[in-house]
């Protein structure tokens, strides 16, 4: 059968094979291995040297200074960047170009305004399956909103319909750039939460770039610093989920907001930071 057309980087892939590759049976997730990765754009080289292994299932936060290359990592992972050096391997085999089950979500939901809100999501599901793209919908919590035009839904709406999209496709690894960046606080901490049950629930292997150390402290298992083109600090969150903003959590956001501005705290407050 000739492979189904989707909507370019949007649905991350160009073309949707029929089938999707088998999942992780055991986690769900993708385990992701770089080498030596090299990223450049003419004179710039924007990673360098990169080694960074992210276990099948693993939450990992990326952060970092503004231009340090968060994005471009995430990039390199979803296949939309090319290493000039180096290798990524998904489950042991080397990988490059985009793959239908690693889906990207961005800071703006990039929904097609001419059509509606299942349709939108449908971009996401291979065959276009209606059932499908409503499941997703529904759990996101927008399943009575399937049949209006994007351009009625609030910011917070329009992501979570984002968030169907690439659910849809019942991805092994969902990378988010960002994208809870333009909301207001609270639709913020509502959608933090929602991604965090779907990532409990469906067991895919998720990294988020943000610019909040908050939020990374808050839903991940584990934070890298992106400093000089390469991985500076790695730093497990041993904090139960979910996570109360209580002593240990700023302990934990203070540690890491000292690393990314260079303010190093007293040697007795550093203790967790592996690199
Ligand atoms: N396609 C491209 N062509 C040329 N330069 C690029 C390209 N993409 C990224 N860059 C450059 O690479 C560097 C890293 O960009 P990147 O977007 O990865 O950083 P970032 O850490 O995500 O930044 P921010 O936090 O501000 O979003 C920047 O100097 C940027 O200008």
């Amino acid at each position: 059968m000739a492979p189904a057309l989707s909507q370019g980087k949007i649905g991350v892939q160009l073309e949707l094979p029929a089938k999707l590759p088998q999942r992780n049976a055991a986690t769900g997730g993708i385990h992701i291995d770089i080498q030596e990765a090299q990223v450049q754009f003419g004179e710039l080289e924007v990673l360098r040297n990169l080694n960074l292994s992210i276990p099948a299932g693993q939450f990992l936060g990326v952060v970092g200074r503004s231009g340090c290359g968060k994005s471009t990592l995430l990039r390199l992972i979803a296949g939309l960047e090319t290493a000039a050096k180096g290798t990524v391997r998904f489950d042991g085999a080397a990988t490059s170009g985009l793959r239908p089950d690693v889906r990207v979500m961005f800071q703006d939901a990039r929904l097609l305004p001419w059509k509606t809100v299942l349709d939108n999501v449908r971009i996401g599901v291979p065959d276009g399956d209606r059932d499908k793209a409503r499941e997703a919908l529904a759990l996101v919590g927008l399943a009575d909103r399937e049949k209006e035009w994007p351009s009625v839904l609030s910011g917070g709406q329009k992501q979570r319909v984002s968030l169907a999209r690439a659910l849809a496709g019942d991805p092994s690894l969902l990378l988010f750039d960002e994208p809870l960046g333009a909301l207001d606080a609270l639709t913020r901490i509502e959608m933090q939460q929602l991604i965090e049950r779907l990532w409990q629930e469906r067991k895919f292997t998720a990294i988020l770039v943000t610019h909040d150390v908050g939020e990374a402290v808050a839903l991940t298992d584990r934070v890298v610093l992106v400093e000089s083109g390469t991985i500076s600090h790695d730093q497990s969150i041993t904090l139960a989920r979910p996570r109360e903003k209580d002593s240990s959590f700023a302990h934990y956001e203070s540690l890491i907001l000292n690393r990314v501005l260079e303010r190093r705290p007293p040697a007795n407050e550093r203790d967790g930071f592996s690199i």
